[in-house]
């Protein structure tokens, strides 16, 4: 081990490891067609994500003054998840920098999470389909650990999954890495140091995220953390 600050780093997979919006945007729109409503460009899709595909779909049909009565919703919600899980890593590939720097970080002993808001069974079919699945010691899902007394998904923006990645990797000090506020919020719940990635899928400007710093590529990660 070097001198480097952090024994493992949390890391937000959509928008921060993956660039996954035109797999993303094809599944909403899918299901936006199937419910008779007009198609979304990707480019506006992208200020959609981050709270899981349900949350995704939801701001697609609301921007349009849909119905987002339950019988309207979950047939549609179905679609969606119906083609994603066929058609989840069609376009998706890691951003650049994200293999070199993944590669540092293995070699300095680093360990590596994955903490994402979508189900943990696309977010681990994806990175075993790009070859990257190994290079984790855990993935948690939107829906790995269950949901609350309130019957929400234990996800961020709550503390719950980066608590569950620092035990998963027995971390002394971890950092976590993310595109949105969901991510900062969940890393200041947990207490623990939080980069934005800008070139993400940020649904504010970055630096209004309130991260501890922004990067604008995923290889000047290893810098901004040396340097927090
Ligand atoms: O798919 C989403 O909406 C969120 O996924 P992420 O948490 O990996 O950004
Ligand atoms: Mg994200």
């Amino acid at each position: 081990m070097t001198d480097f600050p952090f024994d493992s780093i949390g890391l937000d997979l959509d928008g921060t490891l993956l660039d996954t919006k035109a797999d993303l945007a094809a599944a909403v729109n899918v299901a936006l067609a199937e419910g008779g409503y007009a198609q979304v460009p990707a480019e506006q899709v992208e200020g959609m994500i981050g709270g899981g595909a349900k949350m995704m779909l939801a701001r697609a049909i609301e921007s349009q003054g849909g119905s987002m009565a339950e019988e309207d919703f979950r047939p549609l919600y179905k679609v969606l998840l119906r083609y994603y899980s066929e058609n989840n890593a069609v376009h998706s590939r890691p951003f650049p920098g994200v293999i070199d720097t993944l590669d540092r970080l293995a070699a300095m002993d680093v360990k590596l999470a994955v903490v994402t808001n979508k189900f943990e069974s696309f977010a681990s079919g994806i990175l075993r389909q790009l070859g990257l699945a190994d290079r984790f010691v855990t993935l948690i899902g939107g829906d790995s650990l269950g949901r609350d007394a309130e019957g929400n998904f234990r996800a961020k923006p709550a503390a719950d999954p980066i608590h569950a990645a620092i035990e998963r990797c027995n971390a002394t000090r971890l950092a976590f890495v993310g595109d949105s506020s969901y991510d900062v919020m969940a890393a200041r719940a947990a207490d623990v140091p939080v980069v934005a990635a800008g070139y993400g899928y940020c649904d504010k400007p970055a630096d209004e995220l309130g991260a501890d710093a922004v990067i604008d590529r995923f290889d000047a990660l290893i810098p901004a953390l040396e340097a927090l």
